[in-house]
Protein backbone atom coordinates (compact mmCIF):
# COMPACT_ATOMS: atom_id res chain seq x y z
CA UNK A 1 0.00 0.00 0.00
CA UNK A 2 3.11 2.16 0.76
CA UNK A 3 6.42 2.22 -1.28
CA UNK A 4 9.25 3.48 -0.48
CA UNK A 5 12.83 2.82 -2.95
CA UNK A 6 15.70 4.65 -2.47
CA UNK A 7 14.40 7.73 -0.86
CA UNK A 8 16.37 10.90 -0.53
CA UNK A 9 14.76 14.56 0.41
CA UNK A 10 17.70 17.21 0.88
CA UNK A 11 15.68 20.61 2.34
CA UNK A 12 18.95 22.32 1.54
CA UNK A 13 22.48 21.57 1.60
CA UNK A 14 22.52 21.66 5.17
CA UNK A 15 19.86 19.12 5.66
CA UNK A 16 18.84 15.97 4.44
CA UNK A 17 16.00 14.73 6.42
CA UNK A 18 16.01 11.72 4.65
CA UNK A 19 18.72 9.33 3.41
CA UNK A 20 18.17 6.52 0.48
CA UNK A 21 14.94 5.27 2.99
CA UNK A 22 13.64 1.72 1.37
CA UNK A 23 10.40 0.12 3.14
CA UNK A 24 7.19 -1.53 1.86
CA UNK A 25 3.76 -1.33 4.02
CA UNK A 26 1.13 -3.86 3.76
CA UNK A 27 -2.69 -3.22 3.17
CA UNK A 28 -3.76 -3.68 6.58
CA UNK A 29 -0.34 -3.38 8.37
CA UNK A 30 -0.27 -1.27 11.62
CA UNK A 31 3.49 -0.13 11.85
CA UNK A 32 5.45 2.83 13.88
CA UNK A 33 8.12 5.36 13.12
CA UNK A 34 10.49 6.20 15.70
CA UNK A 35 13.82 7.82 15.80
CA UNK A 36 15.47 11.14 17.70
CA UNK A 37 13.83 14.76 17.16
CA UNK A 38 15.08 15.69 13.67
CA UNK A 39 15.19 11.77 12.41
CA UNK A 40 12.97 12.64 9.58
CA UNK A 41 9.86 11.02 10.99
CA UNK A 42 7.42 14.19 9.97
CA UNK A 43 9.49 14.27 6.69
CA UNK A 44 8.56 10.61 5.79
CA UNK A 45 4.51 11.23 6.58
CA UNK A 46 4.33 14.39 4.33
CA UNK A 47 6.14 12.57 1.55
CA UNK A 48 3.36 10.04 1.82
CA UNK A 49 0.79 13.11 1.90
CA UNK A 50 2.57 14.68 -1.00
CA UNK A 51 3.15 17.70 1.20
CA UNK A 52 6.76 17.22 0.22
CA UNK A 53 8.33 15.78 -3.13
CA UNK A 54 11.41 13.69 -2.46
CA UNK A 55 14.63 14.54 -4.14
CA UNK A 56 15.74 11.20 -5.43
CA UNK A 57 13.70 7.71 -5.14
CA UNK A 58 10.42 6.75 -5.70
CA UNK A 59 6.85 7.01 -3.60
CA UNK A 60 4.69 5.07 -4.30
CA UNK A 61 0.86 5.03 -2.18
CA UNK A 62 -1.96 2.68 -3.35
CA UNK A 63 0.30 1.83 -6.99
CA UNK A 64 0.25 4.92 -7.57
CA UNK A 65 4.44 6.87 -8.11
CA UNK A 66 3.55 10.37 -6.44
CA UNK A 67 6.76 11.71 -8.02
CA UNK A 68 5.10 11.94 -11.10
CA UNK A 69 1.83 13.45 -9.45
CA UNK A 70 0.71 16.94 -11.34
CA UNK A 71 -0.35 19.28 -8.45
CA UNK A 72 -4.13 19.64 -9.66
CA UNK A 73 -4.09 15.56 -8.65
CA UNK A 74 -2.63 16.09 -5.04
CA UNK A 75 -6.13 16.27 -3.64
CA UNK A 76 -7.60 13.23 -5.03
CA UNK A 77 -4.65 11.24 -3.59
CA UNK A 78 -5.21 13.06 -0.25
CA UNK A 79 -8.83 11.89 -0.15
CA UNK A 80 -7.15 8.03 0.19
CA UNK A 81 -5.22 9.26 3.53
CA UNK A 82 -6.54 10.36 6.90
CA UNK A 83 -4.17 12.26 9.30
CA UNK A 84 -4.30 12.69 13.12
CA UNK A 85 -2.00 15.12 14.71
CA UNK A 86 -0.88 15.60 18.27
CA UNK A 87 -2.60 18.69 19.01
CA UNK A 88 -5.84 16.91 16.97
CA UNK A 89 -6.18 20.77 14.97
CA UNK A 90 -9.89 20.64 15.80
CA UNK A 91 -12.37 23.91 15.46
CA UNK A 92 -13.69 25.08 18.14
CA UNK A 93 -16.50 26.65 17.03
CA UNK A 94 -18.14 24.25 15.88
CA UNK A 95 -19.86 20.78 17.10
CA UNK A 96 -18.21 17.47 17.32
CA UNK A 97 -20.54 16.70 14.45
CA UNK A 98 -19.36 19.27 12.10
CA UNK A 99 -15.64 18.72 13.38
CA UNK A 100 -15.84 15.11 12.06
CA UNK A 101 -17.68 16.11 8.73
CA UNK A 102 -14.94 18.70 7.55
CA UNK A 103 -13.25 16.30 4.94
CA UNK A 104 -16.96 15.32 3.51
CA UNK A 105 -17.90 18.58 3.20
CA UNK A 106 -14.91 19.74 0.89
CA UNK A 107 -15.64 16.42 -1.10
CA UNK A 108 -19.01 17.52 -1.46
CA UNK A 109 -21.35 15.22 0.31
CA UNK A 110 -24.81 15.06 0.40
CA UNK A 111 -26.19 15.67 4.05
CA UNK A 112 -28.10 12.35 4.54
CA UNK A 113 -24.37 10.61 3.47
CA UNK A 114 -22.77 13.24 6.08
CA UNK A 115 -25.17 12.37 8.63
CA UNK A 116 -24.41 8.60 8.20
CA UNK A 117 -21.23 8.51 7.77
CA UNK A 118 -20.19 10.99 10.69
CA UNK A 119 -22.21 8.66 13.10
CA UNK A 120 -20.72 5.52 12.23
CA UNK A 121 -17.14 7.78 12.48
CA UNK A 122 -18.36 8.68 16.11
CA UNK A 123 -19.84 5.30 16.77
CA UNK A 124 -16.49 3.38 16.41
CA UNK A 125 -14.15 5.93 18.33
CA UNK A 126 -17.07 5.40 20.94
CA UNK A 127 -18.38 8.93 20.73
CA UNK A 128 -21.81 8.94 18.94
CA UNK A 129 -23.36 10.88 22.64
CA UNK A 130 -21.22 13.78 22.26
CA UNK A 131 -21.83 14.91 18.31
CA UNK A 132 -23.66 17.61 19.36
CA UNK A 133 -21.27 19.13 21.64
CA UNK A 134 -18.04 21.27 21.27
CA UNK A 135 -14.85 20.32 21.40
CA UNK A 136 -14.12 22.26 24.14
CA UNK A 137 -16.21 20.40 26.48
CA UNK A 138 -14.42 16.70 26.11
CA UNK A 139 -11.36 15.86 27.88
CA UNK A 140 -8.14 15.26 25.97
CA UNK A 141 -8.57 11.47 25.14
CA UNK A 142 -11.69 12.40 23.76
CA UNK A 143 -10.56 15.43 21.70
CA UNK A 144 -8.30 13.05 20.46
CA UNK A 145 -10.62 10.79 19.19
CA UNK A 146 -12.77 13.30 17.45
CA UNK A 147 -9.48 13.87 15.50
CA UNK A 148 -9.67 9.72 14.69
CA UNK A 149 -13.39 10.02 13.47
CA UNK A 150 -12.47 13.00 11.48
CA UNK A 151 -9.27 11.11 9.90
CA UNK A 152 -11.53 8.15 8.73
CA UNK A 153 -14.71 9.62 7.97
CA UNK A 154 -14.50 8.86 4.32
CA UNK A 155 -12.30 5.30 4.80
CA UNK A 156 -9.65 5.54 3.64
CA UNK A 157 -6.94 2.61 3.24
CA UNK A 158 -4.21 4.49 4.65
CA UNK A 159 -4.05 6.22 8.18
CA UNK A 160 -1.09 8.65 9.39
CA UNK A 161 -1.16 9.91 12.74
CA UNK A 162 2.11 12.08 13.66
CA UNK A 163 2.70 11.88 17.94
CA UNK A 164 -1.32 10.96 18.06
CA UNK A 165 -0.69 10.15 22.10
CA UNK A 166 2.13 12.86 22.82
CA UNK A 167 0.07 14.93 25.33
CA UNK A 168 -1.84 11.52 26.61
CA UNK A 169 -1.62 9.71 29.66
CA UNK A 170 -0.17 5.71 29.58
CA UNK A 171 -3.69 4.37 29.48
CA UNK A 172 -5.30 6.69 27.41
CA UNK A 173 -2.63 6.58 24.90
CA UNK A 174 -2.90 2.56 24.67
CA UNK A 175 -7.03 3.23 24.18
CA UNK A 176 -5.64 4.98 21.10
CA UNK A 177 -3.57 2.99 20.12
CA UNK A 178 -6.35 -0.35 20.45
CA UNK A 179 -8.41 2.06 18.20
CA UNK A 180 -6.03 2.14 15.68
CA UNK A 181 -5.79 -1.59 15.89
CA UNK A 182 -9.01 -1.89 15.18
CA UNK A 183 -8.88 -0.25 11.99
CA UNK A 184 -5.94 -2.03 10.60
CA UNK A 185 -7.58 -5.23 11.19
CA UNK A 186 -10.30 -3.98 8.81
CA UNK A 187 -7.95 -3.47 6.23
CA UNK A 188 -6.52 0.00 7.03
CA UNK A 189 -2.97 0.46 6.55
CA UNK A 190 -1.58 2.34 9.66
CA UNK A 191 1.39 4.31 10.12
CA UNK A 192 2.41 5.88 13.57
CA UNK A 193 5.31 8.32 14.43
CA UNK A 194 5.74 8.19 18.16
CA UNK A 195 8.73 9.14 20.44
CA UNK A 196 7.42 6.74 22.68
CA UNK A 197 9.27 3.71 23.10
CA UNK A 198 7.48 2.55 25.83
CA UNK A 199 4.43 2.33 24.52
CA UNK A 200 6.10 1.26 20.97
CA UNK A 201 7.57 -1.77 23.24
CA UNK A 202 4.20 -2.56 24.45
CA UNK A 203 2.41 -2.80 21.45
CA UNK A 204 4.90 -5.18 19.81
CA UNK A 205 4.54 -4.51 16.10
CA UNK A 206 6.88 -3.41 13.43
CA UNK A 207 8.87 -0.58 13.67
CA UNK A 208 10.68 1.73 11.73
CA UNK A 209 13.81 3.05 13.01
CA UNK A 210 15.33 6.69 11.35
CA UNK A 211 18.37 7.76 12.87
CA UNK A 212 19.52 10.93 10.62
CA UNK A 213 17.70 10.06 7.93
CA UNK A 214 18.27 6.41 7.73
CA UNK A 215 16.47 3.68 8.35
CA UNK A 216 18.64 1.99 10.92
CA UNK A 217 15.70 -0.97 11.67
CA UNK A 218 12.79 -2.40 10.49
CA UNK A 219 11.09 -5.10 12.75
CA UNK A 220 9.28 -6.14 15.79
CA UNK A 221 10.41 -4.66 19.18
CA UNK A 222 12.81 -6.49 21.07
CA UNK A 223 14.82 -5.64 24.49
CA UNK A 224 16.76 -2.56 23.99
CA UNK A 225 16.16 -1.90 19.99
CA UNK A 226 14.19 -2.78 17.15
CA UNK A 227 15.07 -6.14 15.30
CA UNK A 228 15.89 -6.79 12.15
CA UNK A 229 13.57 -9.10 9.23
N1 LIG B 1 11.00 22.80 5.63
C1 LIG B 1 12.25 22.49 6.01
N2 LIG B 1 13.32 23.18 5.54
C2 LIG B 1 14.58 22.84 5.90
N3 LIG B 1 14.89 21.83 6.72
C3 LIG B 1 13.86 21.11 7.22
C4 LIG B 1 12.49 21.39 6.89
N4 LIG B 1 11.70 20.50 7.54
C5 LIG B 1 12.54 19.69 8.23
N5 LIG B 1 13.83 20.06 8.05
C6 LIG B 1 15.02 19.38 8.60
O1 LIG B 1 14.96 18.00 8.24
C7 LIG B 1 15.38 17.17 9.32
C8 LIG B 1 14.25 16.19 9.68
O2 LIG B 1 13.14 16.90 10.22
P1 LIG B 1 11.76 16.20 10.60
O3 LIG B 1 10.83 17.28 11.02
O4 LIG B 1 11.35 15.32 9.49
O5 LIG B 1 12.18 15.31 11.85
P2 LIG B 1 11.29 14.57 12.96
O6 LIG B 1 11.93 13.24 13.16
O7 LIG B 1 9.87 14.61 12.58
O8 LIG B 1 11.52 15.47 14.24
P3 LIG B 1 10.53 15.78 15.47
O9 LIG B 1 10.38 14.49 16.20
O10 LIG B 1 11.28 16.81 16.25
O11 LIG B 1 9.26 16.29 14.88
C9 LIG B 1 15.77 18.13 10.44
O12 LIG B 1 17.17 18.34 10.36
C10 LIG B 1 15.02 19.39 10.12
O13 LIG B 1 15.71 20.53 10.61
Amino acid sequence: MIEFRQVTKRYDSDHTALRQVNFELGRGEMVFLTGHSGAGKSTLLKLIMVMERPTAGEVIVGGQVLNRLPRRQIPYVRRHIGVVFQNHQLLFDRTVFDNVAMPLEVMGASPRDTGRRVRAALDKVGLLSKEKMNPMQLSGGEQQRVGIARAVVNKPPVLLADEPTGNLDPELSADIMNLFGQFSQVGVTVLIASHDIVLINEMGRRTLALDHGRLTADGAPVAGGISGH
